[in-house]
């Protein structure tokens, strides 16, 4: 079996074709803030990452036949975990829904059935979308009525390593109480207790640390009076917390690599700013560990920043006293699709149907 994974990032588009459960390509495109700000709003970036995706496989001499494509799952409504079949109310909902959020992750979902139409007997899928909800009827209860919690996070990922991680010591996710951190373009922090994520912070919407390009949370009333001020925008305020937020609005850009470099070079802002972020994060970590009530069997740091032994070290140094910190650098997203798709089409699990 051939399969095609797209996976939209809010920094990256990365790539991959799978024969069975063999990767015979895996890319992955990195985009800067610049690149992307041309774009008003991220669905009008279809044609673009479609087209580097169709690009990378000529590329690679891969025609473009596949027995299915996958897609990193949008921001539809809250749903159960697993493989979802692409249908037309995902597509719409990922296009109109009441509760449209802006992010690259529902660029996959639109890829994946664009390109899987075009290619007969095509399958085109979804899995554990950034919207998988699992919260504890405590953590979805915020202190306004109007706005009860919900989650947005890194819900494939997280799923992925925590698996991995359960593999690798011989025992069973659903035995653990896990933090999961991952630290991509958006920081989430989600206590996993006994294969659940029973809370985990809004890392798309300004809840929890800023990230390279997040604004986390903020000071509520502040934020009502500059939406008043009259100086700005409904668009350009959303940016402010998603996009054109964090690292990004702090230094300028989203890449912590060329931070690192600036850090090297004596740049006081960028270690001061890149402290803070780790600061933050290391609070949510322990937020999530009261989740827990302290019952934690490990902690695990994930996601593209989680190569940075700096920033791996700094969250060591304030949150090892809590558990044991483990770290699984970059992701597991693209063999986590890969092996959900293949499961689907050998027929030993089944595509969930999305309403
Ligand atoms: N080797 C590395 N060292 C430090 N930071 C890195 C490294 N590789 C990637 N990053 C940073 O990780 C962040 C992106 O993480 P990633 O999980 O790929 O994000 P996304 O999937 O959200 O696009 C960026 O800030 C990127 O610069
Ligand atoms: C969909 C929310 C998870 C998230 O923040 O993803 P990125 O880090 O890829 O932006």
């Amino acid at each position: 079996m051939r399969i095609l994974v797209i996976n939209p990032g809010s920094t990256s588009t990365k790539i991959a074709v799978y024969e069975d459960e063999k990767p015979i390509l895996l890319h992955s495109i990195t985009h800067s803030a610049d690149e992307l700000a041309v774009y008003d709003a991220i669905t009008e970036q279809q044609d673009f990452r479609r087209n580097l995706v169709i690009k990378e496989l000529h590329r690679a001499n891969i025609p473009v036949k596949f027995d299915a494509v996958i897609g990193r799952g949008g921001l539809v409504k809250p749903i159960a975990g697993g493989v979802y079949e692409i249908n037309e109310q995902m597509l719409n909902d990922t296009l109109h829904g009441c509760v449209m959020h802006n992010h690259a992750c529902n660029l996959g979902c639109l890829i994946a059935h664009e390109i899987a139409i075009t290619i007969p007997n095509c399958r085109a899928f979804i899995a554990d979308p950034g919207v998988v909800d699992e919260l504890s009827p405590l953590a979805r209860i915020s202190g306004s009525p109007l706005m009860p919690r919900i989650c947005i996070w890194h819900a494939l990922n997280q799923r992925a390593i925590a698996r991995r991680y359960a593999r690798e010591i011989g025992k069973r996710y659903e035995d653990l109480n896990l933090i999961i951190c991952h630290l991509g373009g958006g920081i989430s922090v989600a206590a996993h207790e006994h294969g659940k994520a029973i809370d985990t912070n809004n890392a798309l919407d300004g809840e929890g640390p800023f990230s390279p390009e997040r604004a986390g949370s903020l000071p509520a009333a502040d934020l009502i009076r500059l939406c008043f001020s009259g100086k700005y925008t409904e668009k350009q305020l959303l940016k402010r917390i998603a996009g054109k937020a964090g690292l990004t609005a702090h230094l300028g850009t989203n890449n912590m690599k060329e931070i690192q470099e600036r850090i090297k070079n004596g740049d006081k802002q960028a270690q001061l700013i890149t402290d803070a972020m780790i600061y933050h994060t290391a609070k949510q970590i322990a937020a999530e560990g009261a989740v827990l009530c302290g019952n934690v069997d490990a902690i695990l740091l994930t996601g593209g920043m989680a190569h940075s032994d700096y920033i791996t070290n700094e969250l060591r140094r304030r949150i090892g006293y809590l558990a044991p910190v483990y770290c699984f650098p970059g992701e597991n997203e693209m063999e986590a699709l890969a092996l959900n798709a293949l499961s689907v089409l050998k027929g030993t699990s089944k595509a969930q149907i999305y309403q």
